[in-house]
């Protein structure tokens, strides 16, 4: 007999939709909506994004394989959704860790599981929202960012050609049009310059970017509101190489 140990493993919810009712309870716990709304929503999982991810953790002899098709217990779910223009990016929402599993390394461990496994597909850079966890987040690695558009937030009825066009690279779209490429006539020449160029604006504490790189008193007030005009945080995490954890 070997000893009994916790196994923590990350699985996409569409692989184990037994554990769906579950993890419908745990995101309605904490953001209400309607159940039927919930469930709608995580039947879309799949790994053509979004994805649901969630953490579990199953009891067993520590030799025996991941007991990943056998019983466990829900501890966390996270969402996964492409960026529109940023082929390399990923959306990170509904990060959320069963209540009474708080404060015990498990939303540590789900971030960075969830890094993992969008690094192991090639993704460099994760997004998210949020209204008060910024510094959890910010102890996790990630930096006060820009908006970006999730395409969680766009319709299912539009066409996953659309997406394709909506998610490959700028200017990538170009290339799959039927008509041939006309080029465009050339501008016309610049007037010579008779005075010096304007010296740059002075630095704005609150424009995008300069915001993004600033100090620490930055995760205290957002300049982003959401669509209820509540303030906003953007964060972002560059996940290339990032393979070590992040204590
Ligand atoms: C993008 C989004 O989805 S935003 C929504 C975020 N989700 C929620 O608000 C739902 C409710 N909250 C939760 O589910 C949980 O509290 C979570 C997911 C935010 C955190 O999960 P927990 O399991 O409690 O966090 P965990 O114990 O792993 O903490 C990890 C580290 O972050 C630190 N930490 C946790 N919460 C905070 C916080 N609010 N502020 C600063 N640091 C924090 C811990 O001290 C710990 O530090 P250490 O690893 O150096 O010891």
């Amino acid at each position: 007999m070997g000893s009994v140990s916790e196994e923590l493993s990350l699985v996409p919810l569409h692989q184990r939709p037994e554990l769906l009712e579950a993890c419908a309870e745990l995101l309605g716990e904490e953001w209400g909506k309607s159940r039927a709304s919930r469930l709608h929503s995580l039947q879309r999982s799949s790994d053509a994004f979004p994805t649901c991810l969630l953490l579990i953790r199953s009891q067993g002899p520590s030799e025996t394989p991941a007991a990943r098709e056998g019983p466990c217990e829900l501890v966390g779910h996270v969402r996964l959704s492409r960026v529109v223009g940023r082929p390399h990016d990923l959306f990170v929402e509904s990060v959320v860790v069963a209540r009474a599993l708080r404060g015990r390394g498990y939303g540590r461990r789900l971030m960075e599981a969830t890094e993992q496994w969008a690094r192991a597909r090639g993704f460099c850079c994760l997004h998210l929202t949020t209204h008060d966890k910024q510094h959890f987040y910010a102890h996790l690695g990630f930096v006060l960012g820009e908006p970006v558009q999730s395409m969680a937030f766009l319709s299912p009825a539009i066409s996953s050609e659309v997406l394709r066009l909506f998610s490959a690279p700028l200017g990538a779209a170009t290339t799959t049009t039927t008509k041939p490429w006309v080029p465009a006539a050339p501008p016309p020449p610049l007037p010579p310059l008779s005075v010096p160029p304007p010296p740059p604006p002075p630095t704005v504490i609150w424009a995008r970017g300069v915001l993004a790189e600033s100090s620490e008193q930055s995760l205290l007030e957002s300049p982003h509101r959401d669509a209820k005009g509540l303030p906003i945080f953007w964060m972002k995490k560059d996940i290339r190489g990032a393979g070590a954890p992040s204590h």
